[in-house]
């Protein structure tokens, strides 16, 4: 049987008792906490950085959370110490070659991709997520670091975006999931430094199969610059001698 530490990440991921702790005991009511972290700040809050755009839209889908109908989705740049170890255990758990090369100590250092850029330089967003469509909206501005082609977005910095957002979305649904197959088409090119707007949509489950599709488009809808579809696969527990019944069942106090 896995040990106590990766049947708290796992109830992090699922939200379940014995994960983090729930939102509202944080005051937090209307958002969700996609995992526990305490060392850094929210990163899909305003800051100065932002522009008039993102602002704009963060407004707006703020409204929407409201009625409860959306969430928005915090963000943090690294977990927290006590995450890393429970972290290091569900590598360990399913991916036990990984854990001789990734140790607790190098865990503890790591940090989010999208959130390791200075502010306003890199990956700026926010995301929202509608249960009842299963959808998640990323409000995305992307800096001027993010470069490919000059004054363009960089395909692998929009791709990543575009992973992180329909991959959020396979989270929420699924729990823990890995990117099998990502798809995407670049339509239009999209410059640099401006606020784009990507809908994702859980197109549907089979077994452990998610599929998720998602649009970037500008905020106004008229330009559509990339579409994608992905495929993220719930990791087998039994295959990775993981107990998923146990960690479920008998879930750890936080
Ligand atoms: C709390 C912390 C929160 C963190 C929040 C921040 C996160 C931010 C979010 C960022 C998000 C970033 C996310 C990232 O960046 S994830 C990083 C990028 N992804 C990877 O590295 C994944 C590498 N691949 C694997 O580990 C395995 O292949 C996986 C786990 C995916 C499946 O291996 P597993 O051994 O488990 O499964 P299986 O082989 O028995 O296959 C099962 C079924 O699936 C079908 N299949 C498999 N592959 C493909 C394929 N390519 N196309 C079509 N179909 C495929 C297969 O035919 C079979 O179908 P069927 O025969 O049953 O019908």
């Amino acid at each position: 049987m896995l040990g106590r530490g990766a049947a708290r990440a796992l109830g992090a991921l699922r939200g379940v008792r014995g994960g983090a702790p729930p939102a509202r005991s944080l005051g937090l009511s209307r958002r969700l906490l996609s995992f526990e972290k305490v060392l850094d700040k929210d990163h899909s809050l305003p800051k100065p950085c932002w522009g008039k755009d993102m602002r704009r839209l963060f407004d707006q889908f703020t409204k929407k959370c409201e009625d409860g109908s959306w969430i928005q989705l915090a963000s943090y740049e690294q977990i927290s110490a006590q995450r890393s170890q429970d972290f290091s255990a569900f590598i360990h758990a399913y991916f036990p070659s990984a854990s001789e090369v990734i140790n607790k100590e190098k865990l503890s250092q790591a940090q989010l991709f999208t959130r390791g850029f200075e502010d306003g330089m890199g990956f700026e967003y926010v995301m929202f997520y509608n249960k009842a469509e299963k959808r998640i909206v990323c409000v995305f501005q992307g800096g001027p670091h993010l470069q490919g082609m000059p004054g363009f977005f960089h395909g692998g910095a929009t791709a990543t975006i575009i992973d992180a957002t329909v991959g959020m979305n396979a989270i929420v649904s699924g729990g823990i999931v890995m990117t099998a197959n990502l798809n995407i088409n670049f339509k239009s090119p999209i410059p640099l430094c401006s606020t784009v707007l990507i809908n994702s949509q859980l197109d549907k489950i089979e077994g452990r199969k998610l599929f998720v599709s998602c649009k970037v488009q500008s905020i106004d809808g008229k330009i559509l610059y990339t579409e994608a579809t992905s495929l993220f696969i719930m990791l087998e527990p039994k295959k990775k001698k993981y107990d998923l019944k146990e960690a479920v069942l008998n879930p750890l106090p936080a």
